[in-house]
């Protein structure tokens, strides 16, 4: 398969190794310092995109993607208040597109577990429930596109939850962490560490006792493997497809 990578940051460079490895081959890399070079002529040489770039970049580059009607594997995050829009316009064009906040093969066994625990801890409601996330001090968005997907899988399934609140936790000593969150909003931690991957826990916790439920990312590889497979997978498919399209469960 002919892959054009758009951003050639931590992930699009990791994304490369591992399609290599895979026999694919890749066409085409753009990054911020050769935009100009993301043009429907060059994108006819591919097969398909893997984007994981920026919150501010990717509609820009997922719509010239459509422009040239070339499959596109989205694993940027932050860009979800857009997505009605965008599946409207995959749609309309029959183009193709698989988006996902985390393509790790993991993480999606975890938003699994994470739904069905949420339908068991319905019948329990003074477990208070809570989401924490914990990445690396270079990213850009909060909280990570992963902590609200396991937000989300927990909202639909418990009553007395509705919408989440956020808080960027500082872990400095004299900070004030303190969050005006109501009862009936899910609080999302988020905690920013020096070179951490990756790390998501749902906690509920009660008077007596607490359950941890936790995903920790050793490095990178999982998630890039998984656009990759997502990339195999959407080549000859039509549509707007979230990546657990992609499992059986
Ligand atoms: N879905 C998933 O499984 C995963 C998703 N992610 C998400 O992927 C995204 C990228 O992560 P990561 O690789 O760690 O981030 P990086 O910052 O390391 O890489 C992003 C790259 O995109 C480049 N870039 C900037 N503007 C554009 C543009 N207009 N078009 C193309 N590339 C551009 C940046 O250049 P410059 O640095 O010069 O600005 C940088 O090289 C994030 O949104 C992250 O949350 C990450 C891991 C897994
Ligand atoms: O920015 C990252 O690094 C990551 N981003 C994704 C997210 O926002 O959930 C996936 C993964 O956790 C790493």
């Amino acid at each position: 398969m002919k892959i054009a990578l758009s951003g050639y940051g931590k992930m699009g460079k990791i994304i490369e190794q591992i399609a290599l490895s895979r026999k694919h081959e890749i066409v085409l890399i753009i990054d911020k310092d050769n935009l100009h070079e993301f043009t429907a002529e060059n994108l006819k040489n591919a097969d398909v995109v893997i984007e994981f770039s920026t919150p501010t970049s990717v509609l820009t580059n997922i719509r010239s993607c459509f422009a040239a009607d070339v499959p596109i594997v989205v694993g940027t995050t932050g860009w979800y208040d857009e997505l009605s829009n965008i599946k409207a316009e995959c749609e309309a064009g029959n183009h193709a597109l698989m988006y996902g906040t985390n393509f790790s093969v993991g993480v999606n066994i975890f938003f699994h577990i994470n739904r069905l625990l949420a339908k068991v801890m319905n019948n329990y409601p003074y477990y208070e429930a809570q989401v924490e996330e914990i990445h690396h001090t270079k990213k850009l968005d909060s909280p990570s596109g992963t902590a609200i997907t396991i937000a989300e899988g927990i909202l639909e399934n418990v009553d007395n939850k509705r919408g989440w609140k956020n808080v960027l936790v500082s872990d400095s000593p004299n900070a004030d962490n303190e969050t005006d969150a109501q009862a009936e909003e899910l609080l999302i931690e988020s905690h920013r560490i020096d070179s951490v991957p990756g790390t998501h826990t749902v906690l509920y916790d009660s008077d007596v006792d607490s359950i941890e439920f936790k995903h920790t990312a050793h490095n990178r590889n999982g998630f890039a493997l998984g656009a990759v497979l997502a990339a195999e997978w959407l080549q000859h498919r039509k549509g707007c497809f979230p990546v657990t399209d992609m499992f059986n469960f």
